[in-house]
């Protein structure tokens, strides 16, 4: 096992070449970007490295750093047009032990408000939508809840993406676009949360969230040796309902609807009623530290366009082609992403494109 570590860790460094490093092709870019040794550097400055670090570090080989090759990436992505797609907890706020506590600091909602000015932004969380948009209290952005099971769209003509969903209406104004295509599932699932919190209130650090069209049972604060029997008081509580599934996320088990629906259809039909579905030149950026963001990842993998980017310290099996270490990094990459467009001499602001204001 050490051995295995430290062979990627020397190859990581360059001090060997292997098979696997080779120059990855990101969708998109349509050239090569390696990263090399030397980018790696600041991982290990100070002193000798551990075997989590060197294994590290040879994941971000194979999942370059999105700071480090941002001018690369930049360049891929001139000419076109940037839509941008953010997960909420663990990327734009940092994990917590409590849920309710999850809050974005003021310099990120300060770099997602100016990034949302160049361009469509969305948010997409597994969180009700009521609830992000109460986290991230932005008016210039777009926001997905429930794993994309609940959008307010963007004010323009819509279609479904594939008509199976048609659950389309109009707000009183009629100049918003809510979609819910689980919007059927919503009696059977507040049953369901009555059940589980029942059934939960007796094991010490359980929580049930209500995520609107999906419910979380957050283990964090559980006990390891009371995890056992939360699993199997969550499982005893969905045989009555088989129209539903349980996933696993960071620390949390979820109940959802099985519906074929996730974060991935949500991205597509974002860029279905943002008008840019069928463009050559749309490059979608999507940001996100869990399962549930795959589902996005491999949407833009297919497409062949557009930057996937996992928020991850430790290396994990991801079709991101890019990496952030932390929400940290997150901060410092959507400020660059603004300051580049502010910057380019052909810049115009959202509004100007898309008449949408903060
Ligand atoms: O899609 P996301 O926006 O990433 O939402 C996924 C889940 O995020 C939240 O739980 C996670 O963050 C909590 C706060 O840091 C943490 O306590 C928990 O352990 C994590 O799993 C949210 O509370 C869940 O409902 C979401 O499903």
């Amino acid at each position: 096992m050490f051995t295995r570590n430290i062979a990627k860790f020397n190859q990581a460094m360059g001090f060997q070449r292997s098979s696997t490093n080779k120059p990855k092709t990101q969708p998109g870019s349509g050239r090569s970007i390696r990263m090399g040794a030397s980018n790696l550097c600041h991982h290990i400055a100070g002193g000798p490295i551990s075997i989590e670090d060197a294994s590290y570090i040879s994941w971000v080989v194979e999942h370059p750093s999105a700071l480090r090759s941002f001018d690369q990436m930049m360049k891929a992505a001139k000419g076109k047009k940037i839509a941008l797609f953010l997960d909420y907890d663990g990327t734009l706020a940092p994990i917590v032990d409590n849920p309710d506590l999850a809050f974005m600091s003021d310099e990120m909602r300060a770099a997602v408000r100016e990034v949302a000015k160049y361009f469509p932004t969305a948010i997409i969380s597994g969180r009700s939508r009521d609830k992000v948009k109460e986290f991230v209290q932005l008016s210039n952005v777009y926001y997905a809840g429930s794993h994309g099971m609940d959008i307010m769209a963007p004010p323009r003509p819509v279609k479904t993406c594939d008509g199976k969903y048609p659950t389309v209406a109009l707000d009183k104004k009629g100049n918003e676009v809510l979609f819910q295509p689980a919007k059927k599932f919503l009696p059977a699932i507040q049953k369901i949360q009555t059940a589980l919190k029942e059934k939960v209130v007796e094991i010490q650090g359980a929580m049930v969230e209500d995520n609107s069209f999906c419910v979380s049972v957050h283990f964090r604060q559980v006990r390891e040796k009371d995890y056992g029997i939360l699993e199997k008081q969550v499982k005893s509580v969905l045989e009555h309902y088989p129209e539903f599934h349980l996933s696993w996320g960071k620390k949390v088990m979820e109940i959802r609807p099985s519906i074929e629906w996730d974060k991935g259809h949500a991205l597509e039909y974002l860029l279905d009623t943002l008008g840019l579905s069928n463009s050559t030149d749309v490059l979608p950026l999507y940001i996100g530290d869990d399962r549930t963001d795959e589902d996005a990842f491999k949407v833009i993998q297919r497409r062949g366009q557009g930057y996937p980017i996992i928020v991850s310290s430790s290396p994990k099996d991801t079709k991101a082609s890019f990496s952030l270490h932390d929400p940290s990094e997150v901060l410092t990459f959507l400020s660059r992403l603004a300051r580049w467009r502010k910057s380019s001499s052909s810049s115009r602001s959202l509004a100007q494109i898309w008449g949408v204001g903060d």
